[in-house]
């Protein structure tokens, strides 16, 4: 009797569960069918035109890869105008990609538009929930909090940081370009560079260095100081084990999202279930950053801690320090915890660092392919004040008066800027709209039906639509910038055309590199005057000369790698020899 009572009760669960999976992959084939089909075709995104592809072909490469983006933009504004659509993950997936700064500008001042949520797990799963990952009242609330350490008024502080650590990097160069045996970097672990193509010139000595490799070491010393007013000393030790951890996490990153990455945003169950190499050394990265960042908050709690027993006057600006104090006065409820700080931490050492030595890297670059333009600005540097010319330290006049002088060099002004138009460092970002919106729209849209939306009407966009901030497009774009807008060309900073005068938002006239709205970089100013700072300590000291061809990869930001040398990661080899002085 037991059996037969068992077997009808496991025929009973069978059928169950077989009612549970039909029902399951009911429900399923009904959500795929409505995703594939039954939404598409009520998209408003669908009456607009944009490059067609087959079933499941999507545009991710023609609109992030850089060494065919250029193009491909430019061919899709001839043939559809500024506004159009391209396909995500099949021709299902319609996305939104615009060249017309009153689309751009709607979409990144508005609060409609968020961060996709891919977007914030993939820089959640690297730094942590740090700024880069909140939206709303939240990121308002820490925005409003690091504003100060942002300051004009701050940045000037943080001058003799960037003079210090500019003239190291200058000091540690001197050994290479005195030396023609020198080599390429100390560090072991990057193989050597083939030997470069010989570029015959009088001047130079056969020394070849990767200036990626060491702006990358100096700006993280950069932001220890400046930001967590902490000493890393990675350009004296580049085993340093916090800027090791970093660089081995990027290496990672920096080959781009694989399929098995997408799959784990949708299921992260199986980077702990079943972890490869590349979490391996992501999680032991995260562990060593995590354990100094702890001693970090620690003993800078206990400092204001003390300041404030004192009762004297809390006067540090740096990042930690302000997310620290103001943790310590908040009420409990509005406390960022330690791991909150951690990750805000984790956040702004790669934010702040990674990027201004990118643009940095790119401006060199750009000036070993001009050596007109690199002799006009080593004329313009010299023609300053001795400071600026020759090794006397920083110590003995005031850096912040001389940064000033530095600051208002009109011509170092137009390289930065120029640089910084031709190789952002972030070749564009994303946003989902969280309802639906009507956009306007400052140039005319034909639809696919023929019809025309004029300027100051307005283009639908739905909720979970997608929108792709091409920023190193709006930065070639021929309309704002001219016809020469992919040339390297610093003078056209004295003469800017009319559309790129009129800025679209405050900053640096319509340059898109620093983004706009309510999460663009706060960083902008301090990038600016560090570079412009170690610029003016390195060119009158050295002439560089290419060493090698070289092409931009994009993952998170856009690096330099040596043609058709991917495998060895990303840097950049410049000739490097001595000015005679
Ligand atoms: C050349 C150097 C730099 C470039 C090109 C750059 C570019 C950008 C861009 C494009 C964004 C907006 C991303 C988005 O909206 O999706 C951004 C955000 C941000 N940047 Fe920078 N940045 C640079 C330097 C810095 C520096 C030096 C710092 C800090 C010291 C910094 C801190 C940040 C932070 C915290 C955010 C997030 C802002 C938010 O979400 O509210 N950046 N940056």
């Amino acid at each position: 009797m037991f059996p037969s009572v068992a077997s009808t009760l496991s025929l009973s669960l069978l059928k169950a569960c077989s009612v549970v999976l039909l029902i399951l992959v009911a429900r399923g084939l009904v959500l795929l069918i409505n995703m594939l089909v039954v939404a598409p075709m009520s998209d408003p995104l669908k009456k607009i035109q944009g490059p067609d592809g087959s079933l499941l072909q999507n545009h991710f490469r023609e609109v992030m890869d850089p060494s065919i983006s250029p193009n491909t933009h430019e061919k899709w504004v001839k043939s559809f105008g500024k506004t159009f659509r391209f396909h995500g993950f099949g021709r299902h997936d319609f996305r939104l990609l615009s060249v017309d700064f009153c689309v751009m500008s709607h979409i990144l001042n508005s609060p409609i538009y968020e961060k996709p949520w891919q977007t914030r797990s993939l820089l959640t799963n690297l730094f942590g929930r740090g700024i880069f990952a909140m939206e709303g009242a939240e990121h308002k609330a820490l925005r409003k909090l690091i504003a100060p350490a942002f300051s004009t008024q701050s940045i000037k502080t943080m001058t003799p940081i960037f003079f210090q650590k500019a003239e190291e990097l200058r000091d540690k160069w001197e050994v290479f370009a005195s030396s023609p045996t020198a080599t390429l970097v100390e560090d072991a672990k990057i193989p050597p560079l083939p030997a470069p193509p010989y570029f015959p010139s009088p001047s130079f000595a056969e020394a070849v260095i990767d200036i990626a490799h060491w702006f990358s070491l100096a700006t993280f010393d950069v932001i220890g100081l400046a930001g967590f007013d902490y000493h890393f000393h990675a350009l004296q030790c580049e085993s340093e084990e916090v800027y090791l951890a970093y660089r081995n996490m990027f290496r990672i990153a920096d080959k781009g999202p694989k399929l098995r990455d997408l799959v784990q945003l949708y299921f992260p169950i199986i980077e702990k279930i079943f972890p490869n190499e590349a979490t391996r050394i992501t999680n032991e990265s995260q562990r060593v950053i995590s354990e100094a960042g702890q001693q970090l908050i620690q003993s800078k709690k206990l400092a204001i801690l003390a300041e404030k027993a004192s009762a004297s006057e809390i006067k540090e600006k740096d990042i930690l320090s302000l997310l620290i104090k103001s943790n310590l006065s908040a009420d409990i409820s509005g406390r960022l915890s330690d791991a909150d700080l951690l990750s805000q931490l984790s956040t702004f050492l790669f934010a702040g660092s990674d990027s201004t030595s990118l643009a940095m890297s790119w401006c060199i670059h750009l000036l070993s392919l001009h050596p007109d333009i690199q002799d006009r600005l080593r004329s313009e540097l010299n023609s300053l004040s001795p400071c600026a010319s020759n090794s006397s330290s920083t110590s003995g006049y005031s850096a912040p008066a001389h940064a000033e002088a530095i600051d208002g060099l009109p011509f170092l002004d137009a390289v930065v800027r120029e640089t910084l138009r031709l190789c952002p460092p972030v070749h564009g970002t994303m946003r989902v709209a969280t309802r639906d919106d009507n956009i306007p729209v400052s140039s005319p849209i034909v639809l696919r039906n023929g019809t025309i939306i004029q300027p100051g009407e307005t283009i639908r966009l739905r909720k979970g639509s997608y929108v792709h901030i091409p920023i190193e497009a709006l930065n070639f774009s021929t309309d704002i910038w001219g016809e020469d807008a992919r040339k390297f060309n610093p003078d056209r900073w004295s003469s800017l055309p009319h559309p790129a005068r009129v800025p679209s938002h405050p900053g640096l006239a319509n340059l898109m590199t620093f983004s706009f709205g309510p999460h663009a970089c706060p960083g902008w100013k301090f990038s600016m005057l560090q570079t412009k700072i170690f610029l003016a300590t390195l060119i009158p000291h050295f002439v560089f000369e290419p060493a090698a061809d070289i092409q931009k990869f994009n993952a998170i930001l856009t690096r330099p790698y040596v043609c058709d040398q991917f495998e060895f990661g990303a840097r950049l080899p410049v000739k490097i020899g001595r000015v005679n002085l």
